[in-house]
């Protein structure tokens, strides 16, 4: 079932009249909470401070940096009048928050005793993009968390660029079950205003593209001398000899992850009859449905199943109830299907007098019955095996894609495959860029994900894929979205 379907199908999204904005209802507002339940309370770990900078830029503003910004300024949506009246000058919906908010660490920074500066917020952001809209994947408005931090030294940040990208890591693998690729990104793609963009690498066997999952940036002191960002760091002993307020610039991270999350989960797990959650997050982890005969007692069963969801509930697991009387047993079978719960509970009279209770699994459809004694543990044990499998079965997947290549020839054959493609390159930004003109075509053209941090062997005198010269590194190519 396509991403389109399940979304709607599964009521994650609703489509507005607005191409490219999506209503978010709960089922996709619950996963996104419980993902950043898991992150934020690992970056207030690593002392992250919650703020919030407006949602308007002012032209000037977006102006002074205009060279900065310059490749994306289709994408910036104004406010240029309010009722009647035009606006003197222009206003800018934020599409990433640099702009605004580092004129104020300018202005909150002056020694380094206020270091490091460590600065996060959720918001949503607008790039009014006009490549065609995908539920989750690229929408005009989306939800993330932008964090920005300030430090004296690059060590720091550099060692802050990784443990970010480690918890990225966390989130796709530990959560949405979804395996992703560390490494770091080429000049070209890498953010323009930085030293060196990280990342983790999703992809996306079905239509055989790569997607970036989330990214962590270097920017070195790039931002410090565009918004004057300095401090007077009395520890620095070339400041004692020099005139006092010697200053030195800092050193800058920005990291981000979306809401295009959910959008990779469902795109990784689904399958022909809707979505399928990982028990991580999972709303709803455990549907108990009752599946009266005629003239069964249904007082009796509905007690028995509002017992087990209470137990199950105190355990700590996400368990609901569906007693619904005016749909059927195999209505609401399908209907939490669709939904991806991953554990369905059934209950009849024959399960009432058995002292059992009948577990179907979402992920593979597994039938087994269980006392209603030890529920909880078995309950437990299955939600952890459903998780391990999704991901085993969506690292296998992604594994079956990779394909390994040394020759153009073999490159061209490999992108037609749709595979995820690990090849020698010489790291050059022309034969990057070459490699993308020639592999235009209507699926879009191939260009690098990043360089993974895990290298295989690069064996003395081996040469570019692309140029022929000596191979500088490994990198992943393909066609992405
Ligand atoms: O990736 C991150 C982490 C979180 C904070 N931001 C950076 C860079 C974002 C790049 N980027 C991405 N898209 C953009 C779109 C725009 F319209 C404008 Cl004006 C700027 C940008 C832009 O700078
Ligand atoms: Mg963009």
């Amino acid at each position: 079932m396509v991403l389109r379907e399940v979304v709607v199908n599964s009521e994650i999204i609703e489509y507005n009249d607005i191409s490219g904005c999506y209503i978010l209802r709960p089922w996709a507002m619950e996963i996104w909470e419980l993902l950043k339940e898991f992150f934020d309370a690992e970056i207030k770990k690593l002392k992250l401070k919650s703020y919030y900078f407006p949602l308007f830029i002012t032209e000037n503003v977006v102006q002074k940096k205009k060279d900065h910004f310059e490749g994306f300024a289709p994408e910036v949506a104004w406010v240029t009048k309010t009722g009647n009246s035009e606006l003197e000058a222009p206003i800018a919906i934020r599409p990433t928050s640099e702009t605004v908010m580092y004129p104020y660490f300018a202005k909150w920074i002056r020694s380094h005793r206020n270091l490091p500066l460590r600065c996060n917020q959720w918001c949503s952001v607008v790039r009014w993009e006009c490549s065609n809209p995908i539920p989750l994947i690229r929408s005009r408005e989306f939800l993330w968390q932008e964090g920005h931090t300030v430090f004296a030294t690059k060590e720091e940040s550099d060692e802050e660029v990784l443990h970010i990208l480690e918890l990225y890591r966390r989130i796709y693998e530990e959560f949405l079950a979804v395996p992703v690729s560390k490494g770091r990104k080429s000049e070209v793609e890498k953010f323009a205003g930085g030293l060196y963009t990280t990342s983790v690498e999703a992809f996306i066997p079905n239509t055989g593209r790569g997607i970036q999952a989330a990214t962590s940036n270097c920017l070195g002191q790039n931002f410090a001398k565009m918004f004057e960002i300095f401090f007077e760091d009395e520890n620095d002993p070339a400041q004692k000899k020099k005139e006092k307020n010697k200053r030195s610039l800092v050193w800058q991270n920005s990291w981000a992850y979306t809401t295009r999350s959910i959008g990779v989960m469902v795109m990784t797990h689904g399958d022909d009859k809707g979505l399928v959650l990982p028990p991580r997050v999972a709303p709803i982890q455990v549907m108990v449905i009752p599946d009266p005969l005629e003239d069964a007692d249904m007082t009796a069963i509905k007690e028995v199943c509002e017992t087990i969801v209470y137990t199950l509930s105190q355990a700590g697991i996400r368990a609901d109830l569906d007693a619904r009387e005016n749909y059927t047993p195999e209505w609401k079978h399908s209907h939490w299907e669709m939904k991806g719960v991953p554990l369905r509970i059934e209950i009849d009279v024959k399960d009432l007098a058995n002292k059992q209770v009948r577990v179907v699994r979402r992920d593979n459809g597994a039938k087994v019955d269980i006392p209603s004694t030890d529920l909880v543990e078995h309950v437990q044990v299955l939600l952890d095996r459903i998780q391990d499998s999704l991901f085993e079965t969506a690292k296998q997947k992604r594994d079956a894609c990779i394909e390994v290549v040394y020759t153009w020839d073999e490159f061209t054959a490999a992108v037609n495959d749709k595979k995820l493609i690990l090849a020698p390159w010489c790291d050059e930004e022309e034969v990057e860029k070459d490699v993308r003109a020639r592999t235009e075509g209507d699926l879009g053209s191939a260009k690098t994900l990043c360089a993974p941090f895990d290298q295989p062997d690069l064996v003395e005198g081996t040469v570019c894929f692309a140029s022929g010269k000596p191979a500088k590194t490994w990198s992943f190519w393909g066609r992405s979205y």
